[in-house]
C-alpha cells in the first residue's frame, strides 16, 4: 500500500505523502533504522528511540509526542542541549495508512523496553522546596506523553522512603523513581537491602529527579554521556529506560550498617556553606585510614599490619555464612578482607572525602576519575596544606582539576577504614563524618542535636564497595 511501503528481510520501509504540521511532504518511515523523515524546509529527521516519548492516533492524524534537542547538541552543539517537548502532527492520505504506521509505531516503542509502571517518590521538604512544582510542570507531561503509568507518594518523615522501599509491592512496578536529592535515594537503596528478598529487591532500577540540594547522581548520570543536567533530561533518561549498573557501599561500625554513595570525614556536613568558615580556621584532625588499593594504587600509604584491620571484628560480619545472609536482609559484600592487601595513612587530616560518583552536587565534583560500577571508592585526602591553597582545592572542586595539586593524594579503594580523632591543639573536641549530606557521627564539641546519630565518633568504621549491586536509570 501507499507509495513505497516495502518490506525487505525485517527491515520495513513505509513512504507517503502526507501533511506534517500543515506541510504536503513525503514522509518516509524506515522502521528497521528507527527514523521517521520528511521535508519542511530542510531535510527533518526524527529518531524515535532517542527522540520520541509516544503518539496518539485519531482517524487519519497521528501526533508524534516527541523530546527534541538533546541530540543535537551532544552531534553538533548548536541546541543547549536541554531537551524540549514537541508535538508533530502526521496527516496521512486515509485511515488504513494511519494504523499501519500506528501499529509499526507502537511495536518499535515496545521493543525499547522502557518502563510501563513506576512507583515514585517525592520528598516536598527536599531542597527549595518544589519538588511538587517539578513533578507537576515537569515529570508528570513527559510520563503522560510516554503512556506510562505511575504510582505517587509523598515522603512524610525522615526514613519514610526506607520504610516504604523495605515493603514496597516490587512486582507491580519497573522501576522506583526519586524526585529528591540524593538522600532519598539512599534511603531506597537501604530499604530495598533490609528486605528478605533483597538480592531480587535491590536489582529493581532506580530513578533520580534532582529535587534536592544535593543532587550528585543526576549530575554524574548526564555528565557521563555528555548530557546537559536538566530536570527534564533527567526524567527523560528514566523514560528511555537504559539502564547501568551502580557499585553500593556498606558502612559498618559494630551493629550499625548502612549503604551509601559519598562519605566525608571534615569539620563540617555541608562543603557549600561551611568552606568559607573552614579556610578562615583551618582545622586538622588526628586519626588513621587503612584501605585495600586498587590496582596501581598500591604506592599510597604505608604496608598495614594485619592484625589492626580485623581487631574490630568486621571481617567476620562481612563473611558471614549464607542463611543469616538470607533472613536479615544484606550485611555486606561476600569478599573476605583478610586476605587482602591492606595500607596504611596516619593523620592528621583536613579532609577524607569518599564518592562512588564524580560528583558530589550539581557544582563539586570531588571525584573525576569515579566510576558507577568499578568496585571501587574513590579517595580525596587532604593532609596538610596552606591556607590559601586550601581555598583555591575547594574552588578547583568544581571541575575536578583539584586532583592536580601537590597537595591532594587520589586514590582508588575496594574497602576503607577510618579511625576518626580529635583536632589538632583541642584534645576534646572531634569532628563530623557525612553520608550524602547527613551526619552519620559527631564528636565531641561539634554541635548539639536532639537525634541521635546513625554511628559512634571515634570507633573504627570500615567501608567496602560491592560491585554494581544496584541498578539504575540512565541516560544511555
Ligand atoms: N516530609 C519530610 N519531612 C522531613 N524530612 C523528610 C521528609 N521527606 C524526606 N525527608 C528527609 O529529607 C532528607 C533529605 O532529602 P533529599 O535528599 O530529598 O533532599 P536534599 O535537599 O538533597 O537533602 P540535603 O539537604 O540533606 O542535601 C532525607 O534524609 C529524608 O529522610
Amino acid at each position: 500500500m501507499g507509495r513505497g511501503s516495502g518490506v525487505q528481510g525485517t527491515t520495513l520501509s513505509l513512504t507517503e505523502l502526507i501533511r506534517v504540521d500543515g506541510t504536503s511532504t513525503e514522509a518516509n518511515f524506515d522502521v528497521g533504522v528507527g527514523k521517521l523523515r520528511w521535508r519542511s524546509g530542510g531535510e527533518r529527521c526524527l529518531e524515535v528511540e532517542s527522540e520520541v516519548l509516544g503518539f496518539e492516533t485519531q482517524g487519519t492524524r497521528i501526533t508524534v509526542k516527541a523530546f527534541v534537542g538533546v541530540l543535537k547538541a551532544l552531534s553538533c552543539g548548536k541546541s543547549n542541549g536541554k531537551g524540549m517537548r514537541r508535538d508533530f502532527v502526521l496527516e496521512m492520505p486515509n485511515e488504513e495508512c494511519a494504523l499501519l504506521w500506528s501499529e509499526k509505531l507502537r511495536d518499535l516503542i515496545n521493543s525499547f523496553g522502557r518502563p510501563k509502571r513506576l512507583f515514585i517518590l517525592l520528598n516536598p521538604y527536599g531542597g527549595k522546596r518544589c519538588a511538587r512544582k517539578i513533578f507537576h510542570n515537569e515529570v508528570k507531561p513527559l510520563l503522560e506523553a510516554s503512556d506510562i503509568l505511575y504510582t505517587l507518594q509523598e515522603t512524610n518523615y525522615q526514613l519514610h522512603a526506607q520504610e516504604i522501599a523495605r515493603k514496597l509491592e516490587l512486582l507491580k512496578f519497573d522501576g522506583i523513581v526519586c524526585v529528591s536529592g540524593d538522600g532519598v535515594l539512599v534511603e531506597v537503596v537501604n530499604g530495598l537491602l533490609q528486605r528478605d528478598d533483597w538480592d531480587t529487591a535491590i536489582k529493581v532500577p532506580l530513578g533520580i529527579v534532582p529535587a534536592g540540594t544535593g543532587n550528585g547522581m543526576a549530575k554524574s548520570l548526564l555528565d557521563a554521556v555528555g548530557g546537559v543536567y536538566s530536570i527534564s533530561n533527567a526524567v527523560f533518561a528514566i523514560i528511555r529506560g537504559h539502564k547501568r549498573s551502580l557499585d553500593v557501599t556498606t558502612v559498618l561500625q559494630g551493629e550499625a550498617r548502612f549503604s551509601s554513595e559519598k562519605y566525608r570525614w571534615m569539620g563540617s556536613a555541608r562543603l557549600d556553606f561551611y568552606c568559607f568558615l573552614r579556610v578562615m580556621s583551618l582545622r586538622k584532625y588526628h586519626g588513621h585510614v587503612q584501605f585495600v588499593p586498587a590496582p596501581g594504587y598500591e604506592v599510597y600509604g604505608e604496608r598495614a599490619k594485619q592484625s589492626e584491620i580485623c581487631k574490630d571484628g568486621i571481617s567476620e560480619q562481612v563473611c558471614r555464612d549464607d542463611a543469616r545472609y538470607h533472613q536479615c536482609g544484606y550485611t555486606g559484600p561476600k569478599t573476605s578482607l583478610e586476605d587482602l592487601e591492606w595500607r596504611s595513612i596516619k593523620g592528621p587530616f583536613i579532609l577524607v572525602w569518599l564518592n562512588n560518583v564524580p560528583w558530589s552536587c550539581e557544582d563539586v565534583m570531588p571525584a573525576p576519575e569515579a566510576k558507577f560500577s568499578d568496585g571501587y571508592l574513590d579517595v580525596v585526602i587532604i593532609k596538610d596544606c596552606p591556607k590559601s591553597a586550601f581555598m583555591s582545592l575547594l574552588l578547583k572542586m568544581k571541575d575536578g582539576s583539584h586532583v592536580k595539586s601537590p597537595h591532594v593524594m587520589y586514590l582508588k579503594v575496594k574497602a576503607f577504614r577510618l579511625e576518626p580523632g580529635q583536632r589538632v591543639g583541642s584534645p576534646s573536641k572531634g569532628g563530623i563524618i557525612d553520608s550524602d549530606g547527613e551526619v552519620i557521627a559527631r564528636g565531641e564539641g561539634t554541635y548539639e542535636c536532639h537525634q541521635q546519630d546513625l554511628m559512634a565518633y571515634g570507633p573504627p568504621i570500615h567501608l567496602t564497595v560491592d560491585k554494581g549491586l544496584a541498578t539504575i536509570f540512565s541516560p544511555r
